[in-house]
């Protein structure tokens, strides 16, 4: 049986980011998530993994306060979840669920970031510096006119994130952002990444991609209806949580792991992209593979 870290163990002295205690999240009925506990400091990422359907987006739209608190508590950026924190929270979807035949620019969708800042007498004129600067961030000066549906799928993703980086959020939100990324622009988020938690900005990103997850996330979150584990990555990518989560590992990973130990933490390749938090307890044996395969 898995075990969470209760919240004191997570983070760091500074008072955290993110905070949940018991918290379970719903659409109206019995909770899409619960039993999240945990927290995440400034400045570090939490890597939310789990199988389709298994609450990450759910517990995304609970930081941002879009979907209810069924009990428990959580707390952003010290306060309880509220509109106030809103505007400090960017927010990265999938790209599934945003409509591309929406008559909008590329520049219109990252002013669309800033317009929480304004007030109503104020044009989103005073920030042209820096939608420029943030389209340059994303590399989509170029296409800042082309009407956003005609964008290549990464190119979109790339459009969104800077809608979030725009208003110089404190939490930064992103719900399976290498989706449709070609490598030199996977690796220009990554980089985005690691700046801003150079800045100390806090990010939670859901993924499938234990790659990114390794790369840049001190923490993560397991879950499946429930959290079945957070805390520390190394800790909480272990084994036997991997299959209570997923309900087994893929074929090629079990054989590997099984070499290693059983409660290695499992992890899919090196860090070959500069990684931040290569596991203490690192397997030289662990596998390769990506928990594509896993998917429930
Ligand atoms: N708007 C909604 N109303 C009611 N239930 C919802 C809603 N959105 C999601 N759910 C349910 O909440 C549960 C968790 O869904 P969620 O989208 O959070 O999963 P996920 O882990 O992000 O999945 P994926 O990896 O496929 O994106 C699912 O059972 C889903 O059917």
């Amino acid at each position: 049986m898995a075990t969470m870290q209760p919240p004191a163990q997570l983070g760091t002295a500074t008072s955290p980011a993110l905070a949940w205690q018991n918290a379970a999240f719903t659409y109206g009925g019995p909770p899409a998530l619960r039993e999240v506990t945990g927290s995440l400091a400034p400045g570090e990422a939490l890597a939310l993994i789990g199988p389709n359907g298994s609450g990450k987006t759910t517990l995304l739209r609970g930081i941002l306060g879009l979907i209810e608190l069924a009990e428990g508590e959580q707390h952003v950026l010290g306060q309880k979840a509220n509109p106030k924190t809103g505007s400090q929270i960017g927010y990265v979807p999938q790209l599934t669920d945003i409509d591309p035949t929406f008559p909008i620019t590329v520049r219109g969708v990252v002013e669309m970031g800033v317009y929480q800042q304004l007030s109503w007498w104020q044009s989103p004129r005073r920030y042209r510096q820096k939608i420029d600067q943030t389209l340059a961030r994303v590399s989509l000066t170029e296409k800042a006119r082309w009407r956003y549906g005609t964008l290549s799928g990464g190119q979109q993703q790339r459009a969104l994130l800077a809608r979030a980086l725009v208003g110089d959020p404190k939490i930064m939100l992103l719900d399976e952002p290498f989706n449709g990324l070609d490598q030199p622009h996977r690796q220009s988020l990554l980089e985005i990444i690691r700046a801003l938690k150079a800045e100390g900005v806090a990010l939670v990103i859901s993924t499938h991609d234990m790659d990114l997850a390794w790369a840049v996330c001190e923490q993560a979150m397991l879950v499946n209806g429930r959290q079945i584990a957070c805390g520390p990555i190394a800790q909480v990518l272990s084994e036997p949580n991997l299959r209570e989560a997923f309900g087994g590992l893929p074929d090629q990973g079990a054989a590997k792991l099984a070499e290693g130990g059983d409660g290695a933490p499992v992890r899919t390749t090196a860090p070959t992209e500069g990684g931040d938090h290569a596991p203490a307890s690192e397997n030289p044996q662990s596998p390769t593979h990506t928990l594509e395969a896993a998917r429930g």
